[in-house]
């Protein structure tokens, strides 16, 4: 994989200009994407630029966020060339950085659960899960640095899992999702894919003009509250030996390990996930399910067919399980500084069929806490399996550090 640090290395050392690394990721998707599919449009126009924390650094924009100067299609026929007027404004921070933007990756239709045709670059038989499939793809074959996707279930943090990379989903709000297709308003977040937590880090920080989301040379051993949200069900075997692996690579290297249990509130918030996030996209997709109905991608569709009995007063009651979880979430986060939880059942599944189920990553998602995907192990047929770190909402500085302080772990 191309690691972003590496690259802004040699950058600032004159070792490699930024038209040469821009020409090396374009070689790259040359040689490697016709097999992937991870990329739906490339531009070819795009140079790179000579100022900014990310320059020479090429990027993937997932298809259901506005680019000026590529169509966004939100993997659905009903957008089929579709021109926005405007860059959205975290393709704007990433330009204003200095990347520059390589094209736009394969999303599953309007990011929801209706597979793309992208192959997972570790084994050719699985999905790289979804919905941000051609970004998580994407940096896993060595094609680009760094990838922005979204997340409302689990869209960055299991593609990321299943493609072993990094990723971070950071607090709600952090990155603006205007000029991002809304699929749930309470739930959608942007977030980004690279090689390496560090990586990751540095790609953040640059887009949000933050540096103390860098990871420091030197990260302490934090306190870490192993969450195994029975509440989700069984995990694979591969699923519970990658907690287990990070779990004791971790209190190894240093850091207090312990289990802690969640509060009832907090697994209610769980079970609730969908009812916030079908009652908004029944407002978010009014017009492509109410006007293009027989246009729409079939598995949304019956999703939408069968969660659109849902009321007001249904949804009103799950926002109230959501604020009252959030507060006891930041009470259970005053005894740790983090949590390390899964990032997916298992493996990557065989086929295209499914992108794999969000069941470990929805809670944290409408908590609005910063996950990050630390690549963990490599099961059966070469699948990677990652674990999740979470810190508190806001607390995306420690997010970062202690998801390094793992990946360091698990090297040694
Ligand atoms: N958009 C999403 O997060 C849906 C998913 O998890 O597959």
């Amino acid at each position: 994989m191309i690691s972003l640090a590496d690259l802004q290395r040699r950058i600032a050392s004159g070792e490699l200009s930024t038209d040469a690394a821009i020409a090396q990721t374009r070689d790259a998707i040359a040689a490697q994407d016709k097999a992937i599919g991870a990329f739906v449009r490339l531009d070819e126009t795009a140079r790179a630029q000579q100022a900014g924390p990310l320059r020479g650094i090429a990027v993937g924009i997932k298809d259901i966020i506005d680019t000026a100067d590529l169509p966004t299609e939100m993997g659905a026929a009903i957008y089929r060339g579709h021109q926005p007027r405007a860059d959205a404004p975290v393709v704007m921070a990433l330009k204003q950085a200095g990347a520059t933007i390589i094209g736009k990756t394969t999303t599953t239709a309007f990011a929801a659960n209706d597979p793309t045709a992208t192959l997972n670059p570790h084994n050719h038989a699985h999905t790289p899960g979804g919905s941000s499939s051609g970004s998580a793809a994407a940096v896993a074959a060595g094609m680009i640095p760094l990838a922005l996707g979204t997340q409302t279930g689990g869209s960055v943090i299991r593609p990321a899992s299943f493609c072993g990379v990094a990723a971070i989903k950071p607090s709600y709000r952090l990155l603006p999702t205007v000029g991002v297709k809304c699929f749930s308003w309470t739930l959608d977040t942007v977030g980004l894919f690279g090689a390496g937590v560090r990586d990751v880090a540095l790609g953040l920080a640059a887009m949000t003009r933050r540096p103390e989301l860098v990871v420091p040379s030197k990260v302490s051993a934090p306190r870490i509250g192993v969450a195994t949200q029975a509440f989700a069900g069984s995990p694979e075997p591969s699923g519970a030996e990658a907690l287990q692996k990070a779990a004791r690579a971790a209190e190894q290297a240093g850091a207090t390990v312990r289990e802690l249990a969640m509060p009832e509130i907090v697994a209610e918030a769980w079970r609730i996930h969908p009812v916030v996030q079908e009652f908004e996209a029944h407002q978010s997709f009014a017009w492509e399910y109410g006007q293009n109905y027989d246009a729409m991608p079939p598995l949304l569709r019956g999703r939408l067919d069968e969660s659109k009995g849902g009321t007001p007063a249904e949804y009103d009651a799950a926002m109230d399980v959501t604020l009252r979880a959030r507060q006891a979430l930041a009470a259970v986060l005053t005894e740790v500084d983090v949590l390390v939880t899964l990032s997916a059942p298992g493996a990557a599944p065989k086929g295209l069929a499914s992108t794999g189920d969000p069941r470990y990553n929805r809670l944290w998602t409408l908590m609005g806490v910063p996950c990050v995907n630390v690549p963990t192990l490599t099961a059966e047929g070469g699948l990677p399996v990652g674990v999740t770190v979470i810190a508190g909402f806001g607390d995306d500085a420690k997010a970062l550090a202690a998801a390094s302080f793992v990946e360091d772990a698990l090297k040694r």
